[in-house]
């Protein structure tokens, strides 16, 4: 997971003293300079003291960053704010409202690290479709809008790196659904590495190849997305449910149904089809709440999926009545969370192969 080279990182060793709420950030870790990373912990773990460690924001900060060979903090250096070849995007857009979509973006281009080409800052409107809002005021365009532009403003600084701080988190549900599609673009795009702070689960599937999990100021576990939701004790947000994330693509339409068969390393799974399913890879997440446990394989079961697989362990949950249940299917591994009282029934051990049935309906992407 981490980098072989210093080029490929960002090296991390620093402490930040709250002393007047008693709150410390320490941490010591390193990040790679690829895809995007997540931050994710409850509120008031540091997330956001972390990015502003990161931006020189926080001159209590001690310790010290490097990003790759570029040293912007050590024992007595502080490399300042402004010399740091870093993108910001807030949870509010913070736009020139005297200036046009352009004056603002204009603003930026001007004050970019190297020189934006006429095909690169084309390609940026175009990842974030704000062509057509060129010409209108900050006051005239929506919160997804707004944060459209804020996102195309700080690549267009071509920053080396780009820090979002939960970007999504002051718009509805609705303007949410509608920018996740560009962040994704952003990310398919690869045009430079994302620290992506949030606390929502579905943003951080979404989205992240490599996550950090805080928890208090520390760090509680660091790991590729995908291995580290399918742990047993992937730390997680109060009210987020455990469940993993499967990487496939479709391989066929059933029209009549109006479902979707995706393969995965492991299998294939029955989607109810929807308007935004493309062609390509794509990501599946599955709720543990949403996988049940059989021993023969049940045919005349309203599931349709039900695959082979293989217990490899156990874990009570707090409230006794309930284990989690980790599984592999081929080499993907999923969750299951049912009642202990069905664990014993069924004589689950390490080892013990099962029938692993999900509801086509528990697939949320
Ligand atoms: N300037 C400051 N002075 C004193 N305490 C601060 C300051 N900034 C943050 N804190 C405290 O540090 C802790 C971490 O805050 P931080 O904003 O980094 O958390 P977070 O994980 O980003 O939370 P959220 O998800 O709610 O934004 C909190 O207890 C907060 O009250």
């Amino acid at each position: 997971m981490v980098p072989e080279s210093n080029a490929d990182q960002m090296r991390i060793h620093i402490r930040l003293d709250f002393a007047e709420d008693g709150f410390s950030l320490c941490l010591d870790t390193r990040l790679p300079l690829k895809g995007v990373t997540a931050i994710f912990g409850r509120s008031g773990s540091g997330k956001t003291s972390l990015l502003r460690c990161l931006a020189g924001l926080e001159t209590r900060c001690q310790g010290s960053i490097y990003l790759g060979d570029q040293c912007w903090q050590a024992k007595g250096y502080r490399l300042p704010t402004h010399k740091r070849p870093l993108g910001y995007v807030f949870q509010e857009a913070s736009l020139f409202e005297h200036l046009s979509v352009r004056g603002n973006l204009d603003y930026a281009r001007k004050r970019a690290w190297q020189q934006v080409t006429d095909e690169e800052y084309h390609h940026i409107l175009d990842l974030m479709g704000i062509e057509p809002l060129l010409q209108r005021r900050s006051y005239q365009l929506s919160g997804g809008e707004r944060q459209r532009v804020a996102i195309a403003r700080a690549l267009l600084i071509k920053p080396s790196l780009l820090l979002m701080d939960e970007p999504l988190a002051a718009l509805d549900q609705a303007r949410k659904q509608e920018i996740l599609p560009y962040l994704e673009q952003l990310k398919a795009n690869a045009l430079l590495p994302i620290l992506y702070v949030s606390h929502a689960l579905e943003e951080v599937s979404r989205l992240a190849d490599t996550l950090l999990v805080l928890e208090s100021g520390q760090l509680k576990a660091q790991g590729a997305a995908g291995a580290l939701l399918a742990s047993l004790d992937c730390p997680l947000p109060t009210g987020e449910e455990p469940g993993v994330l499967l990487e496939g693509s479709i391989v066929e339409r059933d029209q009549q149904w109006n479902l979707v068969k995706i393969a995965f390393d492991g299998g294939e799974l029955w989607l109810s089809q929807s308007e935004s399913w493309h062609s390509g890879p794509m990501r599946v997440r599955i709720l543990a709440r949403d996988v049940s446990l059989t021993l023969a394989e049940h045919q005349d079961s309203s599931i349709l999926n039900r695959l082979p697989g293989v217990v490899r362990a156990l874990q009570k949950e707090s409230d006794g009545a309930m284990i989690l249940v980790r599984l592999s299917v081929g080499n993907t591994a999923l969750l299951a969370r049912i009642s202990r009282r069905s664990a014993v029934h069924l004589g689950l051990c390490e080892g013990k192969s099962v029938w692993v049935q999900i509801k086509s309906a528990a697939l949320v992407r």
